[in-house]
């Protein structure tokens, strides 16, 4: 199998650490979710309701582009919001293979989503801040964009058959 570097990505409760995970599983490589990489003053922002700069996000965003370049010869998966084109061409230049899979929903559905899961950090009241900063994936940009409606079997499905079809 070529080297796979996949970041999932989109804003909070898009799914990208449940369906990462099971990306990971699926094409037998690790698995690395971005929120566990960010320091701890940026959690404790989020956590009060505070949405992140862009100067809180690059150290953060240089390490996920080192983790999915250094983390294992056969690839990885990691779980990254990557909400803007310049912070993706910022892990692109760390780990110039990168691929994108964006996961995209209703603004109602995520909050849902979120709303409906237990001990999280990241409040609702974020979700706002999160979709006005998100700039889709483009068209010059490696990668595939997903509705997130569809179960997360399905998106894996369709993640894993699009990167075969690349390699
Ligand atoms: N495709 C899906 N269909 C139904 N439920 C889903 C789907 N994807 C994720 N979920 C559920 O939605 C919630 C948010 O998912 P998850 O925590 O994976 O999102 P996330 O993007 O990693 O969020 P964050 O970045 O805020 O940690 C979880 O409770 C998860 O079980
Ligand atoms: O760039 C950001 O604002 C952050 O990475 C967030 O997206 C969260 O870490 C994540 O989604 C947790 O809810």
């Amino acid at each position: 199998m070529e080297r796979v570097q996949v970041v999932v990505m989109g804003v909070s409760g898009s799914g990208k650490s449940t369906v990462g995970e099971q990306l990971a599983a699926r094409l037998g490589v690790p698995f690395v979710d971005g929120d566990a990489l960010h320091p701890p003053a940026n959690v404790a922002k989020m956590a009060s309701g505070i949405p992140l700069t862009d100067d809180d996000r690059i150290p953060w965003l240089r390490e996920v582009g080192r983790v999915l370049e250094d983390t294992a010869p056969e690839g990885v998966v990691v779980a990254c919001s990557a909400l803007k084109r310049a912070y993706r061409d910022l892990i692109r230049s760390e780990a110039p293979g990168a691929v994108f899979a964006e996961l995209d929903g209703s603004r109602e559905l995520l909050a849902t989503r979120m709303a409906a899961r237990p001990g999280h950090f990241m409040p609702v009241s974020l979700l706002d801040s999160q979709l006005a900063t998100l700039q889709p994936l483009q068209d010059d940009e490696r990668g595939m964009r997903l509705d997130v409606a569809r179960p997360p079997h399905e998106l894996v499905d369709a993640i894993a058959a699009e990167l075969a079809a690349r390699a």
